[in-house]
């Protein structure tokens, strides 16, 4: 039985805002060759995050790019397709990323660009997922992976992940049984995307396109 890996690692770019605990268990998981993708460069928009920090540790490049250093969003918006696009990555993770990428970035990366996002979708779109499910009342909520388009969290989905919400839950308790769950489903869906390939036909993802193509 031959241990190398089908394929070249795949390059991918991570993009992050915060604390990067996703943006470490694809770190971690990469570490092994078979896994199928290889970070090439970790990006924010914001200077002196966590998740930059775990990057430099791993010794990958970072980069960050500022809306407040753009006179316009649009500005912003070609500058982070300019830099992510210098590191010529097959696909783009956000990972804890808290912008909303416009025109020129998804001209270049549309198809290629997911998201992980702190809630079950279509519900609790935005940046205050778990505060807003908890706010609902919702006993279920979770993580769900998806191919970014030009909306907020509307893209065709690649998995799902729930878990409970308990009586006691606070915002923070539920933010962090939402991420055990979502870090798991991020690597193993991401990893299965590099080597197995994927295709998107309107909202319905299917992986293993390059497995059935031979
Ligand atoms: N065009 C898209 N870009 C991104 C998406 C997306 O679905 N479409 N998902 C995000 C991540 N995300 C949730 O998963 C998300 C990020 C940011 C926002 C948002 O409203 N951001 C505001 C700023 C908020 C703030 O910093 O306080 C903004 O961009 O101006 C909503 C959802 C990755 N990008
Ligand atoms: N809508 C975007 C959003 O809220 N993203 C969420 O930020 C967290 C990042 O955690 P991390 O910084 O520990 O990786 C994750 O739970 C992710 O879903």
């Amino acid at each position: 039985m031959s241990t190398t890996p089908p394929h070249e690692p795949v390059p991918v770019v991570v993009l992050v805002s915060g604390t990067g605990s996703l943006l470490q268990a694809i770190l971690d998981a990469s570490q092994d060759p078979a896994y199928g993708v290889r970070v090439v460069a970790v990006g924010a928009d914001r200077a002196g995050t966590l998740g930059v920090e775990r990057a430099e540790a791993a010794g990958i490049p970072t980069f960050v790019c500022q809306v407040a250093d753009h006179a316009t969003r649009e500005e912003w918006d070609a500058a982070l397709a300019e830099a992510v696009t210098a590191y010529e990555p097959q696909l783009v993770v956000s990972a804890g990323f808290l912008k909303l990428v416009g025109p020129a970035f998804l001209a270049r990366f549309g198809g290629r660009y997911l998201n992980s996002h702190n809630a079950l979708l279509p519900s609790f779109p935005g940046i205050h997922g778990p505060a807003d499910a908890l706010a609902y009342g919702v006993k279920v909520a979770g993580a769900t992976l998806f191919v970014v388009d030009e909306g907020v969290d509307t893209g065709a989905i690649v998995a799902q992940v729930a878990v409970p919400v308990l009586d006691d839950d606070t915002v923070e308790t539920l933010t962090e049984r939402i991420k055990a769950a979502e870090r798991p489903q991020l690597v193993e869906m991401l990893g299965r995307m590099a080597r197995e390939g994927y295709a998107v036909e309107g909202r319905r993802v299917t992986i293993g396109t390059w497995r059935s193509s031979g």
